[in-house]
């Protein structure tokens, strides 16, 4: 990342936060995203990133300059916002369960013409229970859409909203599309947007004193340079010379840092919430997985086992419509790590084990609905630690949210 022309520096002369939208399929978050990225540009906020170009430059991506494809950064007055405009639905699931893309806030993207979509129940869910605490509703579309119509399903919004505990969502009319073409009123329905993201979405508290922590998302090689590993910063302060520990997934190892950066900028220290790359010396490529983190040596373990709480969802949540048995095996998606794994209903270590709800207790099942107390034991060692969130996934769904009490081995 030491390149031959000087790289400019990031300068953190505002909070950080992350941000990103979600809704249903079609509703048009990544017109909305491009859009927001266009009408910041005209006030000297962005850099324009066109709608083909979020998700889709792999070309970036070899260069090593692009945090994750689907980033996308920009200010406000008084924000630095990293905004990810995650490709699918499934990616966006599991990217927002297991807490990889790290969301202060959330932009919710709803076309007035289609209203309320099973996606965006969904994504209401998850957020809820992810702990997305701020989401702001852009009431997309607004320009095709008869007045009426979208009272209407701003209405139905409020319903899902407070339904999943969120209160006096601001919910603004926009076109992402009109903005995109230069329309005046437009242009403003994206400035009003992000003034209700300014407002909503409160600057989050930064484990920066606690030891460093990056779950990998991506690693890419840079030709004669070396191995760079993306991702958010999740607690901690990373700097050049420091040494990080590799852990989880393959073999671990130790390396130094030999550069930061956040959106292709040079950082004198990386934080938590930042979007990160970092350069590591005499690291291969093979060596590092999405799924690892990287940490201040010593500071974490890798674990195959452990004992959790988890709620199954409800059919109706999209979860399975019929009860899991001791030696489920579905997927485990924990910080950036998906693993295959097992799970048994009680608690290894601990008294008794079954649900806290009155369902079976000991009786070795769990319906859908029910918070259970399991074991697990992974495919792979994951770094493991107490309060660590995590999703269950089967047949590309979410089955089941899970938060581990403790790691056993
Ligand atoms: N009339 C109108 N059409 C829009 C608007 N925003 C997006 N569209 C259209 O809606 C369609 C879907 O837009 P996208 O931005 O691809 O939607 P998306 O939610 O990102 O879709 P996925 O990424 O596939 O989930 C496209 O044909 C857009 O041109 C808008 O504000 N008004």
């Amino acid at each position: 990342m030491a390149t031959n022309t000087a790289k400019q520096a990031y300068v953190r002369a505002k909070p950080h936060l992350n941000i990103g939208t979600m809704g249903h399929v079609d509703h048009g978050k990544t017109t909305l995203t491009a859009a927001i990225t266009k009408v910041l540009s005209e006030r000297g906020g962005a850099k324009y990133v066109p709608f083909d170009r979020i998700d889709r430059a792999p070309e970036e991506a070899l260069r090593g300059i692009t945090i994750n494809i689907s980033h996308v950064e920009y200010e406000t007055a008084t924000r630095h916002y990293a905004h990810v405009d995650m490709p699918g639905h499934a990616d966006y699931v599991k990217n927002m369960i297991t807490g990889a893309a790290q969301l202060d806030g959330a932009i919710l993207v709803v076309s007035a013409l289609d209203g309320i979509m099973p996606q965006t129940r969904e994504h209401v869910l998850l957020a809820h229970r992810v702990g997305v605490e701020h989401v702001v509703v852009a009431l997309n579309k607004a320009d095709g859409a008869d007045p009426e119509l979208a009272d209407l399903v701003e209405l139905e919004l409020r319903d899902l909203l407070a339904e999943h505990g969120y209160h006096g969502v601001p919910i603004v009319r926009v076109s992402g599309l009109r903005a995109l073409e230069g329309d005046p009123e437009w242009e403003a329905s994206i400035v009003a947007l992000l003034e209700a993201v300014d407002d909503t979405v409160p600057v989050p508290v930064r484990y920066t004193d606690a030891p460093f922590l990056l779950p990998v998302e991506n690693v890419i090689t840079v030709t004669g340079r070396g191995t760079v590993v993306t991702g958010a910063i999740e607690r901690g302060t990373v700097k050049v010379g420091d040494t990080v520990q590799a852990v989880g997934i393959g073999e671990g190892f130790t390396a130094v840092v030999t550069g930061v950066e956040t959106f292709g900028k040079t950082m004198e220290r990386g934080e938590a919430g930042d979007n990160a790359a970092l350069l590591l010396r005499g690291v291969r490529r093979e060596q590092v997985r999405r799924g690892q983190v990287l940490a201040a040596p010593g500071s974490q373990t890798a674990h195959r086992r452990f004992t959790a709480r988890v709620y199954l969802l409800t059919a109706a949540e999209g979860g399975r419509h019929t009860a899991v048995a001791d030696g489920y095996r579905p997927q485990f998606f924990l910080r950036t790590a998906d693993v295959p794994g097992r799970m048994d209903l009680a608690l290894e270590a601990g008294p008794g084990g079954g649900t806290e709800n009155g369902g079976p207790t000991g009786t070795g099942i769990a319906l859908p609905g029910d918070t259970v107390e399991v074991t697990v034991e992974l495919g792979r060692p994951v770094a493991i630690e107490a309060g660590l969130g995590f999703a269950i996934r089967e047949g590309g769904r979410t089955v089941g949210a899970g938060t581990v009490l403790a790691a056993l081995d």
